[in-house]
């Protein structure tokens, strides 16, 4: 069986296990269950702390995870990322209190509280700035206050937690990070049908299909609105002169290519969801 590491709580636990279940999988009925196995497609889930998940596949103990790109570079693990799976965005800033710094070079001799100090030394090395680490375990924000650090480096994704403690951040974030699927570096892949089921359920999520018809004609100027990911499909109508055009379209630009499609003539226009596919 192939061995699948998920994240057992925390902001990507339920994100990852939807994804799972989209990609056909049989998940764990309870959040207690720390193991689950999918006798059906030879998978066994172990739901791990996301902390944990790089370690564990870094060293060949599990085939595969689900985890944070930050939690993974964070681990030095020989682990390397196989997919960006498209949820649990966030980005990785230095920030301080309101008006304290204006840019990374100051932090020069300071104490930066952080859950990511391997993250924060190698940013710091990079720029060649001597400071120092303080390393918590959460609630980061509120160090600045209690007078343990003179800045913080963390996740943020709305920025509500730093706003409420009256920090701001400042630079350019260390990092872009999403959850990604994870395998020990340089294996030989036995992950491919998970990888392609992962990718399938972005793609369903992020495309739609178009149905439209239109006067043989108008095809070139319609099919540069749509131009599909490989090739519309364009089927002949019983009305001479006419054909019907299939083709995936990004959803969330779904709306404005439909007002456009109809503005060259096309007319029954009609979007349906992608249920599953494989690209
Ligand atoms: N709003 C968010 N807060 C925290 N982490 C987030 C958020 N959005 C996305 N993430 C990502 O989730 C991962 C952290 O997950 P999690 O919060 O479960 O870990 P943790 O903070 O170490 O654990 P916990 O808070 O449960 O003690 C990171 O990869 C982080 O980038
Ligand atoms: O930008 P925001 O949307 O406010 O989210 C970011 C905050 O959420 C996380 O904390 P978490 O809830 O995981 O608590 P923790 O600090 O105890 O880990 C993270 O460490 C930030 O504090
Ligand atoms: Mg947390």
């Amino acid at each position: 069986m192939l061995r699948v590491a998920v994240p057992n709580k925390g902001a990507l636990s339920e994100a990852a296990s939807d994804m799972l279940s989209e990609a056909g999988y049989s998940t764990r009925r309870g959040t207690k269950t720390l193991v689950h196995q999918d006798e059906v497609n030879g998978v066994e889930f172990f739901y791990l702390r996301p902390r944990d998940i790089a370690i564990y596949v870094g060293s060949g103990i599990l085939d595969a995870g689900i985890t944070g790109r930050d939690l993974l570079l964070e681990s030095q693990a020989e682990a390397e990322e196989v997919l960006g799976l498209g949820f649990g965005a966030s980005r990785f800033f230095y920030a301080g209190t309101a008006g304290s710094f204006t840019s990374a070079e100051q932090l020069a001799g300071a104490r930066i509280a952080t859950s990511f100090p391997n993250l924060v030394d190698a940013d710091l090395q990079r720029r060649g700035i001597a400071a120092t680490t303080v390393q918590l375990d959460g609630a980061i924000e509120v160090s600045i206050q209690l007078g343990v650090a003179d800045a913080i480096a963390d996740v943020v994704e709305t920025g509500s937690t730093l706003r409420a403690a009256g920090l701001e951040t400042f630079g350019e974030p260390l990092l872009e990070s999403e959850g990604v699927l994870i395998q020990r570096a340089g294996a030989e892949s036995r992950i491919g049908v998970l990888k392609r089921r992962l990718e399938s359920v972005m793609v369903a999520r992020q495309y739609v299909l178009v149905d439209y018809n239109i006067e043989q004609r108008l095809v070139p100027e319609a099919i540069s609105l749509t131009p599909g990911l490989e090739s519309p499909t364009v089927s002949p109508l019983q009305e001479t002169g006419w054909v019907a055009v299939r083709v995936m379209v990004e959803a969330k630009e779904v709306n404005n290519v439909m007002d456009r499609l109809y503005g060259v003539g096309a007319r029954a226009i009609l979007v349906t969801n992608i249920g599953a596919c494989r690209i």
